[in-house]
């Protein structure tokens, strides 16, 4: 269902893309909880194949977790155990675990006798898991896949789309009542340590009418594990949507939220100075996205973060900060979808002909292959080859503000006819963006009441000082609003709660 079962001073979740267990549960009591995140999107936790070499040189990429072996809870993030102390601790803060859990397909092709992160055995040519069990009979085949390959050959073909195989992945079929008992078996597993949802990876190559059976067959929520008698488990589907495929979001909109990748698309294409800023006046179901009540919303994602991904060269990553910061502050500030910020880690790009040559690069881990811990530096950012985008100031205080303004609609829209915009939201928030080549200097409705407030863009409210601008709102609720082309930030934003 599209709830996600967080607390309802909490509104926004972190993708702390293949954070280890044990360091998810630490950053959940230092830091999450304090800022006031609903909760955390985990790596797969079923174990899955040791890639090494699929290609010479490509060695235990990003993308070997979404190559399941088996369902047991085995990974480079950490043992079954150490995954429910993390569920256990993060609850007990008030932080969800969402688990990304891949049920369209088990692995690739393999040469016999490659290693799993559980130690399980599995044979590709057989289409045989035991560690599972999943056998030949449990997969699509001939009966189902009509394309020569027996892999997709025409994303126009949606029947294609959801019995052939995906790049080659062993395709399971949902459709058969012992893989639906085993894909029900595991994600009860999972609610019963207490887990308050679910990403359904790949869900464009599933059957809605599957997905809907999987997900009507799962247990309430544990109430021993602090949910209310009657939760059920928040699901959203990725269906990667940009238009012009026979497969759309709104076929599964009945089981959950879904992923609205047009959404990162139109605001990087937007902050690129593609389109003017003055047309988001109306983002949301005007630009053609789904309800906001069935969207999950996000700038970047794990996959179009590396550039082929959906949104392809226009999505904003934390490679381009100062458009990244302006686009994550918008989309926090916006009443549109459950909103959910990237965490990712450095690797180094190597574009070749546009193409990012690295862009299968796993991460930071040490001589044995173990992921390293994030370091946290003084100054509250991450080390170690972690970029901890949700530990940035610009991007963790807006999380404090789309909290505040949570229940309130948008109104008092300005903009300067290009690329300037403001808006607030009730009488709770007031942001301002700035992406012209000249400075915004207006006095502006803020609809806050009257008093001095500090910009939480370029600083904080610390010991009753603002350590950035302050911004002094008159008895009308208009207040000067001075933000040069040139400043690190094209943003100000303030909030009831960052009042002097
Ligand atoms: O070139 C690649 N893949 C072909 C183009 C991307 O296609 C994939 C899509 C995909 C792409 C576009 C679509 O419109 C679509 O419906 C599906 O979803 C996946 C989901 C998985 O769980 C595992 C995968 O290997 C893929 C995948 O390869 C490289 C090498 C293999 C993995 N991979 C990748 O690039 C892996 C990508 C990947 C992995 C996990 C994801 O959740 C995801 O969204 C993408
Ligand atoms: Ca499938």
């Amino acid at each position: 269902q599209h709830d996600p079962n967080n607390l309802s001073d909490r509104q926004i979740m972190v993708h702390l893309f293949e954070w280890k267990w044990n360091d998810i549960a630490d950053e959940c009591e230092r830091f999450l909880s304090k800022m006031g995140f609903a909760g955390v999107q985990v790596s797969p936790p079923t174990e899955n194949v040791v890639a090494w070499e699929p290609t010479p040189g490509v060695k235990r990429p990003w993308w070997e977790r979404y190559q399941p072996v088996s369902y047991k809870l085995n990974t480079r993030s950490g043992t079954e155990q150490q995954f429910q102390d993390m569920v256990n601790r993060c609850n007990a803060v008030g932080v969800r675990i969402y688990c990304d859990m891949v049920l369209n397909h088990m692995t690739g092709d393999w040469p016999s006798g490659t290693p799993a992160t559980g130690g399980s055995s599995f044979n590709t040519g057989s289409k045989d898991y035991p560690a599972v069990p999943y056998s030949t009979y449990d997969f699509n085949g001939r009966d189902k896949c009509s394309t020569s390959s027996g892999n997709i050959e025409n994303y126009g073909d949606a029947n294609q789309v959801r019995n052939c195989q995906l790049v080659g992945l062993k395709d399971l079929n949902q459709g058969s009542d012992y893989v639906r008992g085993k894909i029900i078996e595991l994600l009860n597993r999972l609610i019963s340590y207490g887990v308050a949802g679910f990403r359904f990876d790949a869900s464009k190559h599933m059957w809605p009418g599957d997905l809907k059976a999987i997900a009507d067959r799962l247990n309430n929520l544990p109430t021993d594990k602090g949910f209310p008698a009657g939760a059920r488990a928040f699901i959203y589907q990725e269906v990667i949507d940009l238009g012009g495929e026979p497969i759309t979001g709104a076929e599964y909109v009945g089981i959950g939220r879904v992923t609205e990748f047009k959404y990162g698309k139109f605001l990087g294409e937007a902050f690129r100075g593609r389109n003017q800023l003055k047309y988001l006046k109306n983002f949301g179901e005007g630009w053609g996205m789904l309800a906001s009540g069935n969207a999950l919303v996000f700038i970047d994602n794990h996959d179009n973060q590396r550039g082929h991904g959906a949104g392809g060269d226009m999505i904003l990553t934390f490679r381009v900060p100062k458009l990244y910061k302006m686009a994550v502050a918008y989309m926090l500030a916006w009443p549109y979808g459950f909103t959910r910020v990237m965490s990712s880690y450095y690797w180094e790009q190597n574009i070749v002909n546009g193409q990012d040559k690295n862009d299968w690069v796993g991460p930071p881990s040490d001589s044995n292959w173990n992921i390293i811990t994030p370091t946290i530096n003084a100054d509250e950012t991450c080390g170690s080859g972690w970029v901890c985008e949700h530990r940035w100031r610009q991007i963790y205080n807006m999380v404090k503000f789309r909290n505040v303004v949570h229940g309130t609609t948008m109104n008092d829209w300005w903009d300067n006819g290009n690329n300037q915009i403001a808006f607030c939201r009730g009488g709770k928030g007031f942001i301002a963006i700035n992406n012209d080549n000249y400075p915004l200097q207006q006095s502006l409705q803020t609809c806050l009441p009257s008093g001095t407030y500090c910009d939480v863009i370029s600083g904080d409210l610390v010991n009753n000082q603002c350590t950035g601008k302050s911004i002094t709102v008159g008895s009308d609720g208009k207040a000067f609003i001075s933000l040069s082309n040139a400043e690190d930030d094209g943003v100000i934003a303030f909030h009831i709660q960052s009042a002097i």
